[in-house]
């Protein structure tokens, strides 16, 4: 005789749930996927720091902090947010939205992720990379999400300074301090996020409308959108560039900037043009640009820590 597996109605939408929740879901509270980049610009940092190999034991516990803290940002934000998560098709299923688990066990396992990042970091990194950490993950839940997200349109920029701290946390952790360099780091992520964001916000407005998100899309229109977008991209390549007149990189570093950045512009102009041009986005155009977006700082932080290593 087969059991059906226990299900229990879903105290929001009354959908059939799981009886309970397994750690699939618990992991998908981190949002994993975005949390691999953010992890790639703190390694990536240490690196850079170091002018070569940081040290395997260092490079784990940084990494397993890093995802905890970065994991830990991630479900006060489903918990913060599964109102509107409820509302919007790409969220709908998540475990804080459907019920599948509770907000109170949600946050009990986002306050043990934060308390043992903290931990990790303080007393096997530096104490500074624990308060950069920290920051971040400030900065995600009570900046971004608790108070820009649903206030205004400039939310992704000031916000998304919370996904310029990885690379400062990478940098502490191995020096124990930050000098102007790591900031070219963070201030390179700071121009790059709303490129990032809005390319992809740009694909689902409407969803950002209905549940009265303020997204510069919905608030502004598309044409505003890819005029800032195509400023913040511009802003990317020039910041990019810097480190070189600091003498902090060489030509390996410059080139690749360069090359990555003029596709990044590609795809911004490409953008903007279509939009200027009075042509409703459609996904096949602003796609190519958030999928970039995403490749350009992944190689150009592959580019700074070969740079660093090669060339010293
Ligand atoms: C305030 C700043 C940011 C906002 C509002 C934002 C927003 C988003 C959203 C809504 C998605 C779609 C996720 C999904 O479909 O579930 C996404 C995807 C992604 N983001 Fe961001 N993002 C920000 C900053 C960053 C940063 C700093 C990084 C890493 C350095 C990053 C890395 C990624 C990655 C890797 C994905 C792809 C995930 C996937 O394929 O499911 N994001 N972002
Ligand atoms: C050092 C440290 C701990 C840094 C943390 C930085 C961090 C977690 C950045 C994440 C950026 C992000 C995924 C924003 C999307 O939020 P959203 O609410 O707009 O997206 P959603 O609708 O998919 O939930």
């Amino acid at each position: 005789m087969t059991v059906d597996r226990a299900v229990r109605p879903s105290p929001m939408t009354g959908a059939a749930l799981p009886a309970r929740a397994t750690w699939r879901d618990y992991l998908a509270l981190t949002k994993p996927k975005v949390i691999s980049l953010l992890l790639w610009t703190t390694l990536t940092a240490m690196v850079m720091a170091a002018r070569g190999w940081p040290g395997l034991g260092l490079l784990i516990v940084v990494g397993v902090a890093g995802y905890a803290s970065a994991g830990s940002a991630g479900v006060f934000n489903m918990i913060i947010d599964r109102d509107i998560d409820l509302r919007m098709k790409r969220t709908a299923t998540r475990p804080t939205t459907s019920g599948l688990i509770s907000t109170r066990n949600a946050a009990i396992f986002g306050g043990a992720l934060q308390v043992l990042s903290f931990a990790m970091l303080w007393f096997w990194a530096t104490p500074l990379a624990a308060w950069m950490s920290l920051a971040g993950f400030l900065t995600y839940v009570v900046v971004y999400t608790r108070w820009l997200k649903r206030a205004t349109w400039h939310n992704i920029v000031l916000g998304g300074a919370a996904g310029c701290f990885p690379p400062l946390v990478g940098w502490a952790a191995v020096t124990g301090n930050l000098n102007l360099f790591a900031w070219f780091l963070f201030a390179i992520i700071f121009f790059w996020t709303p490129v990032h964001f809005w390319a992809l916000a740009l694909m689902i407005k409407e969803e950002y409308r209905e549940v009265g998100i303020p997204m510069l899309p919905v608030v502004y229109g598309d044409k505003l959108t890819v005029m800032q977008i195509g400023l913040y991209a511009i802003g990317t390549v020039g910041l990019s560039l810097m480190p070189a007149l600091l003498g902090e990189v060489g030509w390996l570093y410059v080139l690749s900037a360069l090359g990555l950045g003029a596709l990044l512009l590609r795809d911004s102009w490409r953008l903007y043009r279509y939009v200027m041009a009075g042509n409703k986005v459609e996904r096949r155009v602003a796609l190519p640009l958030y999928l970039y977006s995403m490749l350009y700082l992944a190689l150009l932080f592959v580019a700074g820590a070969a740079d660093r290593v090669l060339l010293v």
